[in-house]
């Protein structure tokens, strides 16, 4: 078997009784996963998913069963070594309070020994793929951050010593729903650059759906209960536990599963910049099938939706004419963010741009409402393939 064909993480028959305590919390646990992929457990509380992710770093011994990283069998070996190769992200982010955000980060490569200015180049480095100024943020301590941003650090320490496994324990559990929303969305981003594996724990279906490129369902004492693609468990639940626990809405909590950047959004809107002739922009507005008008600063980024109304009024800044253009999402987002925008919006449309803000394109309904019937078709297709095998086999 080559390197890249084996799985990053093995789980075998994982169990850890608690002292005193009759049934294991986590009762023979075995999987497998993949590098670069990002698995999910997701189940009720008390069902053992903390328990089953600190086995896997060995902040809780296990009873019996084995761990595997990367072919090799770390059940006996140094834990603090073991500790050293895998990330670990928990919700309240664990940031020692009289340290820095530079100091904090730095943890791990100082027991490694690193030298000071590698160790700060690094710091810098991290900072900027969470999306903080290090200038600004380096030497402030945690409490002078927001939850978004602990949260943000709390990513980077994990990563300071660049670990091939990542494990994340609820890492956005503390957080407002917005602040969340964008905070897995950067997350996702960084990491198709990244591309570590990592265990992402929640007992948040939608975040499941949204994060996982598989979704461990366990029960009681982590006893799994289907473990598959987001779609297949939207689409085949195992069992009624695994229905249950999807809920109501599938359809709904499928737009979780499509990106924008995958659907064809609409770019025949007629835009304009904040610094063009209000006669020039006029002109373009009323050759267009279109009501409104798009205008951009000097960036391309979103600034103001205009009708010709507002283009009339003279000596009016164009910069405080119009509506502000609010509703923007990023390729990354899914259309579930796209809709909820939208919904939110000042025109029904959500303003996509690139990762520096850039306008590209806009989603509307027809948009969402065309990549769900698209969806719907590919299921009654696999649907109809796999009840067709059965039959092929016979032949
Ligand atoms: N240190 C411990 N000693 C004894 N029992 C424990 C210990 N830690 C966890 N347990 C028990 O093990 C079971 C699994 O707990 P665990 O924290 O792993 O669940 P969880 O799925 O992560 O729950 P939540 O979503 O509420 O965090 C629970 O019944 C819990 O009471």
């Amino acid at each position: 078997m080559t390197t890249s064909e084996r799985p990053m993480i093995e789980l075998v028959e994982l169990t850890k009784t608690f002292p005193g305590q009759r049934k294991p919390a986590v009762d023979k646990l075995s999987m497998s996963i993949e590098r670069g992929e990002i698995v999910v457990f997701v189940g009720p509380s008390g069902c053992g998913k903390t328990t089953s992710m600190e086995l896997i770093n060995r902040l809780i011994e296990p009873s019996s069963g084995h761990i595997i990283i990367d072919g090799e069998d770390v059940t006996n070996g140094d834990p603090d070594e073991l500790r050293r190769r895998i990330g670990y992200v928990i919700q309240e982010t664990g940031l020692l309070p009289h340290r820095t955000i530079a100091q904090n980060i730095g943890t791990v490569p100082k027991l490694l020994g690193w030298d000071k200015a590698r160790i700060s180049a690094r710091v810098d480095e991290l900072l900027g793929m969470v999306g903080m100024d290090p200038q600004v943020y380096r030497d402030r301590y945690p409490k002078e951050l927001s939850g978004g941003q602990r949260q943000r650090v709390g990513v980077a320490r994990a990563m300071a010593a660049d670990p091939p496994v990542m494990l994340m324990d609820e890492p956005f559990g503390a957080i407002d729903p917005i602040t969340r929303d964008r905070l897995q969305n950067e997350f996702l981003r960084l990491q198709a650059e990244i591309q570590k594996t990592i265990i992402f724990v929640t007992h948040d279906i939608d975040e499941a759906i949204k994060m996982g490129d598989r979704i461990a369902v366990l029960r009681e004492q982590s006893h799994i209960a289907q473990f598959d693609t987001p779609e297949k468990i939207l689409s085949e639940p195992a069992d009624d536990y695994v229905a249950d626990f999807i809920g109501a809405g599938a359809s709904l909590k499928r737009l979780n599963l499509s990106r924008i950047r995958d659907v064809e959004m609409t770019t025949d809107t007629p835009t304009g910049l904040l610094s063009e002739e209000t006669a020039a922009l006029r002109q373009r507005l009323l050759e267009s099938d279109w009501t409104a008008m798009l205008l951009l600063d000097e960036q391309r980024r979103p600034r103001r939706w205009v009708t010709i109304g507002d283009l009339r009024r003279e000596g009016r800044s164009l910069d405080t004419v119009g509506l502000p253009a609010h509703a923007v999402v990023e390729g990354h987002s899914t259309l579930a963010d796209a809709l909820n925008e939208l919904i939110e919006s000042n025109g029904g449309v959500a303003v996509v741009v690139d990762a520096k803000g850039a306008y590209q394109g806009i989603v509307d309904l027809e948009t969402i409402m065309v990549a769900v019937r698209a969806m719907r078709e590919e299921h009654s297709a696999f649907y109809l393939a796999q009840k067709q095998q059965p039959e092929d086999a016979a032949r």
